[in-house]
């Protein structure tokens, strides 16, 4: 990984541009979306970066570009079409620790822009570092068209309820679990039925059953005591190695057994309430473990 992305904090961001041609005015569009302050330095200026000027958002200086220009700014893009010049004010920038972006030339990138679905709080960029920008550009309108528009406000309801959920379900699992399901019920749309899935997931969280594993290296004498209660509330078995007799003493009589299942076997009856029970070698116990956020998983001292 050559180019490693991240989200950089515009509040108080000063960004410079040189050059107001197509190229730099593709720049100042996404720049313009953001909290930065900008300004331009240009000879001749095209109608987009002019409106800009018009709306207040940036500063102009319509003149060619001086070295003692490179100063006090976080990022610099250099957007002329001059490629020497591009490149000895990318040296100049570089002494002076300030992140520049070559438009003509990735080598003397400090950081490369990529193409941005921007939906609000979601954020999705994509590079191909450097090799196919117009491949980036389209799988970014495959994207935009497969995210509903209503995504920006989905994440502007779930930003104002996430201390509402952190407050209720004080178990770091228990809001994972929460928003697993969230996401399952609601999709990426946000309607009428938001609020109300939101509220559901709540009950589902208190009514969920109690996904336990025991693993075979664990004999029942050693399993924890606080175990016990748990063991009682099961209502399904699965196992794929033979249960030992200690244990099956530990289980209600009625519950049921099955030799064969799979991961959405097990979520369904959890999902409906119902406790079950997985016995099988350390391995399969550790996959369910990190598959299922909300299992138990009983090993001598474990509770
Ligand atoms: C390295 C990088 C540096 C940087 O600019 O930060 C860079 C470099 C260069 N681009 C060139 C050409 C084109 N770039 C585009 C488009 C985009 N270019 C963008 C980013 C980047 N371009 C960075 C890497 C991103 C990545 O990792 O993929 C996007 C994503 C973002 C944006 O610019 O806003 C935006 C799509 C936005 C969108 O729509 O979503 C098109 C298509 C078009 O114009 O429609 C063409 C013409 C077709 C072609 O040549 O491929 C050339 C050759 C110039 C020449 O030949 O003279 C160079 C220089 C070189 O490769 O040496
Ligand atoms: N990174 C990318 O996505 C892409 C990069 N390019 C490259 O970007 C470069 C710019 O392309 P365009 O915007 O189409 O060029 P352009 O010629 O339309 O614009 C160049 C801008 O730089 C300004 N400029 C030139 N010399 C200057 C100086 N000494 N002082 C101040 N301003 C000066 C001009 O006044 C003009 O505003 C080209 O080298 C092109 O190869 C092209 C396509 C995509």
């Amino acid at each position: 990984m050559q180019y490693f992305p991240l989200f950089v904090d515009t509040q108080a961001l000063r960004v410079l541009i040189i050059g107001a041609g197509d190229v730099a005015s593709r720049k100042l569009d996404l720049l313009c979306r953001t909290e930065a302050s900008v300004r331009v330095i240009a000879i001749d200026v095209c109608q987009d970066t002019l409106n800009y000027v018009n709306q207040n958002r940036i500063t102009l200086e319509q003149r060619p570009v001086s070295d003692s220009d490179i100063t006090g700014y976080d990022l610099i893009y250099l957007c002329t079409a001059d490629k020497q010049l591009n490149e000895r004010l990318a040296s100049i920038a570089k002494r002076q620790g300030i992140w520049a972006n070559v438009v003509d030339n990735p080598k003397h990138c400090r950081f490369i822009t990529p193409s941005i679905v921007d939906r609000g709080r979601l954020q999705i960029a994509i590079s191909t570092a450097g090799a196919a920008p117009v491949y980036a550009r389209e799988l970014r309108a495959r994207l935009e068209s497969w995210l509903p528009l209503s995504i920006n406000p989905l994440f502007d309801f779930i930003a104002e309820h996430r201390k509402e959920v952190q407050q209720r379900l004080p178990v770091f699992k228990q809001r994972r679990v929460f928003w697993e399901h969230f996401f399952k019920r609601n999709a990426e749309r946000f309607d009428e039925n938001t609020p109300e899935h939101y509220q559901a997931c709540f009950s589902l969280q208190t009514t969920r059953g109690e996904l336990l594993l025991i693993d075979t290296s664990t004999p029942a004498d050693l399993l924890p005591i606080g175990a016990m209660p748990y063991l009682q509330k099961i209502e399904v078995t699965y196992a794929t190695s033979p249960v030992p007799f200690e244990l099956n003493e530990l289980l209600r009589r009625d519950a049921s057994f099955l030799a064969e299942f799979d991961d959405d076997m097990i979520e369904q009856q959890l999902t409906t309430g119902e406790s079950c029970l997985v016995y099988g070698d350390p391995a399969e116990m550790q996959r369910l473990s990190e598959q299922f956020v909300d299992a138990r998983y009983l090993r001598p001292g474990s509770f």
